[in-house]
């Protein structure tokens, strides 16, 4: 195989001279400062690329074929294989060429009164290149049953092939064979949110279920899943068991949020826990009004989620509200919100720890997220409280029968905060009165609206709206609200 380099016009003209040299690799060409690659048609077979010393050719050529380092030895067995299977960079890019003989080298002259591209430059017979493209090996997709494995640790099981980039740098990983390899599969966590598994998935589950219960520990080579595939661009927020950073992911060039635990949760139980946002959200699935979620993993023991990236909380977005439209933005909020509680109901979840702070805001529209408080209605799991300005008064007391009807007192609690614009306490005479229903909203608002909030701070659990009747109520009429939140309705109902 050949490789040609120099000067032509157009298309035609490097066509024939391809034809009359029958040069069936590969043609370069650098007219002032662009450089164009040209494949014939008539060499499909064209396997290699060889690139010598040029770093600019480099650059160009890596994007279109791997390029792998290779030793001296490699090379010079390279050579022998095919010895005019190479370029000539200094021909390219008109170097000084200190390699090639004397008689086999071309006069380089730059005459800028001269059509310079129509300079025709024989290639020298033989260079030593420094790199070249090894043929890809086939690499075996393994098993061909489908493998469980559940990288995520989102409990859903998915049938995998084996050849992946998270391997390739994860080569001394006791379950990492070699670098397309992997022989043991990690651990499938049952979802505790996720009723009625199939009888497929609970056999498989628990054939798969190895006797620790967690034990997820990726990148322990000090390779990180988090540098490989996302660019952190910056840190946007913090909790208290949380950061979260924008990034780039950089195979899809698009924008999202990751969270990683602050603290390493070396114990199961730990790791269980921190475990129940991920869950939840895998849970609960897609909705317009919930935090959009993608993956999560464990590395060196730190739990990494990679969410949809929003625009700021819902407390941000009030803040720079202005007051006459106050109402209605609250009001769309609220009506958003309980879309998300009710699909998160009717899922059998509840999130318990609704507040401004975790309600994010994404062009426009609010979505709930931080569900790392979530447990099922029926009591099944254990209890996380949330953050006590929001919580009802029954919760702290240890009444979890009405456990809905808490996250509807969070929501009204959330938009009184709001419609206030006083962070409210903790504890205290006003902390107390609010759980009494005393409720005191600023003028400006509507009587409507500070009833509504009323009957959602309602004392009594059994008397405050479920997430349904919320979206039932009279308020969330036609003529009371703007036309975004008038058509919504309306394409609902
Ligand atoms: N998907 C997201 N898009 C944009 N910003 C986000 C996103 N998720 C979280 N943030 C930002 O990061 C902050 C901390 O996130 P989050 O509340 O989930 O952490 P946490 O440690 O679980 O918090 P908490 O202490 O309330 O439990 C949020 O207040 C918000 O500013």
């Amino acid at each position: 195989m050949k490789g040609v380099c120099g000067g032509w016009e157009s298309q035609e003209e490097l066509d024939e001279m391809v034809a009359l040299e029958q040069w069936d690799g590969l043609a370069l060409s650098q007219q002032l400062s662009e450089v164009c690659l040209y494949t014939p048609l008539h060499s499909p077979d064209l396997k290699e690329i060889v690139v010598v010393e040029t770093s600019v050719a480099e650059q160009f050529l890596q994007p279109l074929e791997e390029v792998e380092e290779v030793n001296l030895a490699d090379q010079e067995e390279n050579d022998r294989d095919d010895p005019q299977d190479q370029i000539c960079s200094q021909d390219v890019f008109c170097t000084p060429d200190f390699i090639t003989p004397i008689e086999q080298q071309f006069p380089v002259h730059f005459d800028v009164n001269k059509d310079n591209t129509r300079q025709r430059i024989k290639s020298p017979t033989r260079l030593t290149p420094l790199r070249y493209k090894r043929p890809r090996p086939e690499v075996p997709l393994l098993p061909e049953k489908p493998n469980l494995q559940n990288e995520d640790g989102a409990g859903l099981m998915r049938g995998k092939l084996v050849k992946e980039s998270a391997c390739a740098f994860m080569p001394s990983h006791p379950g990492v064979r070699s670098k397309h390899h992997r022989v043991d599969s990690p651990v499938c966590i049952r979802n505790p949110f996720v009723q009625g598994d199939s009888e497929e998935n609970a056999d498989t589950l628990q054939s798969a279920r190895p006797p620790v219960p967690l034990a997820p520990r990726f990148a322990q080579s000090g390779m990180s899943r988090y540098s490989e595939d996302f660019h952190e661009i910056q840190e946007i927020g913090q909790g208290n068991f949380s950061r979260v950073y924008k990034v780039l992911k950089r195979i899809d060039g698009c924008l999202y949020a990751v969270k990683r635990s602050i603290h390493q949760l070396h114990q199961d139980s730990r790791r269980k826990q921190a475990l129940t946002e991920v869950q939840a959200l895998a849970a609960i699935g897609m909705h317009e009004n919930v935090v959009r979620y993608h993956t999560a993993w464990f590395e060196s023991d730190y739990l990494y989620i990679q969410m949809e990236l929003c625009d700021s909380t819902l407390g941000q977005y009030a803040a720079s509200i202005p007051a006459t439209s106050l109402e209605c933005s609250l009001l769309t909020a609220l009506w958003q919100m309980a879309k998300a509680l009710s699909h998160i109901h009717a899922k059998g979840l509840v999130h318990l720890d609704l507040k401004p702070d975790n309600i994010y805001v994404l062009d426009g529209v609010f979505k709930l997220g931080d569900f790392g408080c979530a447990t099922r209605i029926d009591g099944s799991l254990s209890f996380e409280e949330g953050d006590a300005r929001y919580i009802p008064l029954e919760f702290l007391n240890e009444d979890y029968t009405h456990l809905c009807s808490v996250d509807m007192f969070s929501l009204g609690a959330s938009i009184y905060e709001l419609a206030t614009g006083v962070t409210l306490p903790s504890s205290g005479p006003t902390y107390k009165a609010l759980r009494e229903g005393k409720l005191a909203v600023p003028p400006g608002f509507s009587s409507s609206f500070e009833n509504l909030l009323k009957e959602l701070m309602h004392p009594n659990a059994k008397r405050r709206p479920l997430a349904d009747d919320v979206l039932k109520h009279p308020i969330f009429s036609r003529q009371t609200l703007g036309m975004n939140l008038s058509e919504e309705i309306t394409a609902l109902t």
